[in-house]
């Protein structure tokens, strides 16, 4: 199903970027937001629950549309939520050059993305990839990625260092003590976040080849690897964490009360 909240215009040409020149490169975010929250606990899907009154999904769809790069969000919404989507689109504000999109999502994650590229127009040449569960982006990260993929790597995902040493393991049954395989050297390890930035031909080929294998990778980027696509990190921000478990929301309320503390918004 597909439907347009606020329909992009066709193939014509409009205002993208910070120069909005022409010929300049026209950006899509894709939001999959289809999940269900299990590990949030039981409620509602997690993109419609709420951060300081607001659902989250709104304020992922913000935090892509505070890029004036961004001409287009496309929304993947939960199979029965599509029109509780539209719904909330329509009665929060949003910017007016950001047109939307709203269709449902598919199983897993990789099925909501691919079909959310399946839903873009022609026109585009960027798309993002952005969780809906990771809300609070800052739009520099965002416009960081975006620079990067039109500066010319095709794939660019935001990326921190870790806190904590990984250890691989030998997966047990829940509780059983589990053997230590090998412990990577935390230096060259990166814990990464979305919005991944991509070429829209390289994205939509990693999407198509990854669906024919039958091989699935946890993100965006880890399938363009798998076409041998070179893919580049960009810092990213602690802000943009994924809120997967009840202490995320935590954290979540108290980095908007810290914003609302210091910006007055
Ligand atoms: N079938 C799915 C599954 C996930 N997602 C989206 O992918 C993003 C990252 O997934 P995750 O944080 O794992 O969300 P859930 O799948 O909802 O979480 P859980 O595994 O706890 O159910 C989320 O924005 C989620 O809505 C999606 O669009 N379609
Ligand atoms: C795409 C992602 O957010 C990058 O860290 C992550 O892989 C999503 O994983 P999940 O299994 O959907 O939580």
């Amino acid at each position: 199903m597909s439907d347009v909240s606020r329909p992009p215009s066709g193939g014509e040409s409009r205002t993208a970027g910070q120069s909005g020149s022409a010929g300049q490169s026209r950006t899509a975010a894709v939001i999959p937001a289809a999940g269900r929250g299990v590990r949030l606990g039981p409620g509602a899907p997690k993109a419609l629950r709420p951060l300081n009154g607001t659902p989250m999904l709104i304020h992922a769809v913000r935090a892509m549309a505070a890029s004036r790069a961004v001409s287009l969000v496309v929304v993947v919404a939960p199979p029965d939520g599509a029109a509780e989507v539209k719904s909330l689109l329509a009665s929060h504000a949003l910017p007016e050059r950001t047109d939307f999109l709203v269709i449902t999502g598919g199983d897993t994650r990789q099925e909501s993305v691919k079909l959310g590229l399946d839903a873009l127009p022609p026109g585009i040449d960027i798309v993002l990839v952005h969780d809906a569960a990771r809300p609070l982006v800052p739009v520099d990260t965002v416009d960081a990625v975006i620079e990067a993929v039109r500066a010319g790597d095709p794939a660019v995902v935001p990326a921190l260092p870790l806190a904590d040493t990984v250890k691989q393991v030998e997966p047990r049954e829940k509780g059983e003590p589990e053997p230590v395989v090998a412990t990577p050297e935390r230096a060259r390890l990166r814990a990464v976040q979305t919005p991944q930035g991509f070429d829209r031909a390289t994205l939509v080929r990693a999407h198509e080849t990854v669906a024919l294998s039958g091989e699935g990778a946890t993100d965006d980027a880890g399938m363009v690897e798998q076409l041998g696509v070179p893919v580049v990190v960009v810092p990213g921000h602690e802000e943009a964490f994924k809120v997967t478990r009840p202490l995320d929301l935590v954290l979540a309320e108290a980095v908007l009360a810290r914003r609302r503390a210091n910006d007055g918004f």
